[in-house]
């Protein structure tokens, strides 16, 4: 194995896009207003609110204007760091009141599994806050897999589609990038950790269009390719 660390993306590659499309994303849109309503004053959700309304450039956006600006950033899936920050809180109450458990592919299950046990570090980068990356595998339908990963990134270190994120990772894993792999279903993203040196390989589960990057259906075909 010639890789000492392996990221993996969460949607399309450890997990289903469906899972976040059609059970998370509307779970947030119908918990978002009573969970604003009632958690605003507290800091880690003011926090957020001060956030959005930077984004929005209104400084004096009223809470109704900011669950009305959170709706549509939920329905255009913009990858807005408060949102994220905003939907793993909610997702919180939802994992744990068992709405859902967090869907990962069989397959990553077993090949994480394997990889941990070779000594190979993993990492997840995904857009989804922190806490919601932890929530997921916390909570995932093969129990709490956090012990599999040694660290996680989100959108606070940068952009997916952004070369400078993946400097920034690098940076922290303290790893020559030939040493790191990066899985993704989306092209652009690979496209952005590629030029830095880092391995890439895509995952097509669901009809993805395929780049120019080795490709992989499952996370067995990626243990195969980088045996
Ligand atoms: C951490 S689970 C929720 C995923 C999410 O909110 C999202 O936007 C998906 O982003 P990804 O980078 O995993 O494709
Ligand atoms: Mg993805």
């Amino acid at each position: 194995m010639k890789y000492s660390a392996i990221i993996t993306d969460i949607e399309g590659t450890t997990s289903r896009i469906s899972f976040v499309t059609q059970v998370l994303f509307p779970y947030a849109a119908r918990q978002l207003p009573a969970f604003m309503q009632q958690h605003a004053s507290e800091p880690a959700v003011a926090e957020q609110l001060a956030a959005c309304r930077n984004l929005m450039q209104q400084p004096d956006a009223s809470l109704d204007a900011i669950i009305a600006q959170l709706q549509q950033w939920i329905a255009e899936d913009k990858k807005a760091t408060p949102l994220k920050a905003l939907q793993g809180m909610v997702w919180q109450q939802g994992y744990q009141n068992g709405a859902f458990t967090g869907h990962v592919y069989q397959d990553v299950f077993d090949a994480l599994s394997r990889w941990q046990q070779q000594g190979i570090k993993l990492y997840v980068y995904s857009s989804g806050s922190v806490q919601a990356q932890q929530l997921l595998f916390k909570y995932s339908d093969f129990g709490d897999m956090t012990p599999l990963f040694s660290g996680y990134f989100d959108t606070r270190i940068g952009a997916k589609r952004e070369m400078s994120s993946y400097a920034a990772i690098l940076q922290h894993l303290q790893l020559p990038p030939k040493q790191v792999l990066f899985l993704s279903d989306v092209v652009a993203e690979l496209d952005a950790a590629a030029p830095l040196g880092i391995g890439t390989m895509q995952l097509i589960r669901d009809g993805q269009v395929a780049g120019s990057h080795t490709i992989a259906h499952n996370f067995n075909q990626v243990e195969e390719l980088i045996a």
